[in-house]
């Protein structure tokens, strides 16, 4: 069976105004049933649309493949899945759909003699079980108990306390980053050189001046260097400072990145972008804490603690030749990796309770949270931008909005049809491929999903655009 599509139209709030809106139609679920025996996923589609509240639609599926393909495609906000299915079993759909959103909850089908096999999954994060012959009460009792303990885990809008300055690292519940944040608190103290890896827009620079307020240096300044925004020929100058009349164009004496941050700490981002030759440099500085400005010829002695950040790989650059493994030795006493966004969903629910309130503050709107289909939404997001991408797409949310609620339909198209769940966000194709799936998104908008003329107004054929949306295992979300 191919997963039957829920018609966004009945799922998605349209044009209602404070006013209209009831909080029945803000928090309108998703359900998802996967079952091979129809009557069954009749049963269950009958009493969760019997449900008075919260609103569900229902999608149903009934094999392993199905409910994969309609986990990517609808989004559910619950899963109520048989045990075993003709290719397999509810363990696959359950892992699933944790890969793809942990806050999810996924309910169990089994037959009396298999419960412990269903109690074996709710160790491994499934909800709750249903013993079968399934019974109508039963069901609604679950689904309503499982969207219960949702909401009490996730009250979106009370996650903007009044006195959060929503400035600064968020609390963090995923125990890669809270180890990353331990390791980076302890070493903050010392003097040692930290190198901070992760994806761009992971929280590099943020945790590096998380660093610094939490060293002895805390008083002293804090430098900021992008290399990657320096012209190769100047980065030298730069970091170091100049004489005037050293080179063509240094009309003055200049004092470097190295000297601004004199007794404090040189955040050094995008180290990996530093030429080699100005790499030789560098370790002289870090081994003798002496700099030379180009064109002078006396050292000067500096105190500077390095913080250093690269989204790329420096172990392999190491082995290419193409960074110095001496100066790699140097910078990297300690190594902070910082995991990507779809690698701590977790942590999302409370990243955008502290954002929303940061952002609604920046852009003076009166926005109270985030509806729970919208959340889920982003929860179940990719993000290739981390959470720079999740700050953006906020800020639009919040500037948008014309409810005290962020909506579904305030998310950029991407998002609610998202399908950037595919690894590795630095690529250049995965770059493009998210640029074409954004702008073939929009096109899809404008025409309000008629993708002959969605075609024509991306000036390609149809059947081209069908072959694109295949490709980027998109499907038309206006439809
Ligand atoms: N853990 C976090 N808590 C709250 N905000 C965060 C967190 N991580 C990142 N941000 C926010 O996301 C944005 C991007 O963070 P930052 O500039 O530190 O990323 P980066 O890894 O240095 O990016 P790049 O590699 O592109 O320089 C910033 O606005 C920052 O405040």
């Amino acid at each position: 069976m191919i997963p039957q599509k829920v018609n966004r139209e009945d799922v998605t709030l349209k044009e209602v105004t404070p006013d209209q809106e009831t909080p029945a139609e803000a928090s309108r679920m998703i359900l998802l049933a996967v079952d091979d025996d129809p009557v069954q996923l009749e049963i269950i589609a009958a009493a969760a649309e019997r449900l008075e509240y919260p609103p569900i639609g229902v999608v149903r599926a009934d094999s392993v493949a199905s409910a994969r393909e309609a986990i990517g495609s609808c989004k559910p906000d619950i899963v109520i899945c048989d045990n075993f299915l003709p290719d397999g079993e509810a363990s696959a759909v359950l892992t699933e759909m944790r890969h793809r959103n942990p806050l999810v909850p996924v309910i169990v089908i089994t037959a009396h003699e298999s419960v412990p096999n269903a109690v074996g999954l709710i160790k491994r994060g499934a909800r709750d079980y249903l013993v079968k012959p399934l019974k109508m009460a039963e069901i609604q009792q679950v689904i309503a108990g499982s969207l219960a303990w949702r909401s009490e885990e996730e009250d979106y809008a009370d996650l903007i306390e009044p006195d959060q300055e929503g400035e600064g690292i968020a609390y963090s519940a995923s125990p890669v980053m809270k180890d990353a944040l331990r390791l980076a608190g302890r070493a903050a103290d010392s003097d040692a050189s930290i190198l901070i890896q992760g994806e761009s827009g992971t929280g590099k620079e943020l945790l590096a001046r998380f660093i610094h307020s939490k060293s002895a240096r805390r008083e002293r300044p804090f430098v900021v260097v992008n290399v990657a925004a320096l012209a190769e020929s100047l980065v030298e100058s730069e970091l170091f400072g100049h004489r005037k009349g050293a080179f063509t164009g240094a009309q003055t004496d200049r004092v470097g990145f190295f000297e601004q941050a004199a007794s404090g700490t040189l955040f050094i981002d995008e180290v990996a972008e530093i030429p080699l030759s100005v790499q030789v440099k560098l370790l002289r500085v870090l081994q003798f804490k002496e700099i030379q400005r180009v064109g002078d010829s006396e050292p000067r002695s500096v105190d500077v603690r390095i913080l250093a950040a690269s989204h790329k790989n420096l172990d392999e650059m190491v082995r290419d030749g193409s960074f110095r493994e001496d100066l790699f030795y140097r910078i990297n006493v300690i190594t902070v990796q910082l995991p990507p966004l779809r690698e701590r969903r977790e942590d999302i629910p409370h990243l955008v309770g502290q954002m929303i309130r940061k952002l609604a503050a920046k852009n003076r709107r009166p926005l109270e949270g985030i509806t729970q289909r919208a959340l889920n939404l982003l929860v179940g997001y990719g993000f290739p931008g981390n959470v720079r991408e999740l700050e953006n797409i906020l800020e639009r949310a919040v500037i948008l909005a014309k409810r005290s609620l962020i909506h579904e339909g305030d998310l950029p198209a991407f998002v609610v049809s998202g399908s950037t769940t595919e690894p590795a966000g630095d690529s250049l194709d995965h770059k493009l491929n998210n640029l074409e799936r954004h702008l073939i998104l929009e096109a899809l908008k404008e025409t309000g999903g008629n993708q002959s003329r969605a075609a024509a107004l991306l000036k390609i054929t149809e059947r081209r655009l069908r072959s694109r949306l295949e490709r980027l295992v998109l499907e038309n979300p206006y439809t």
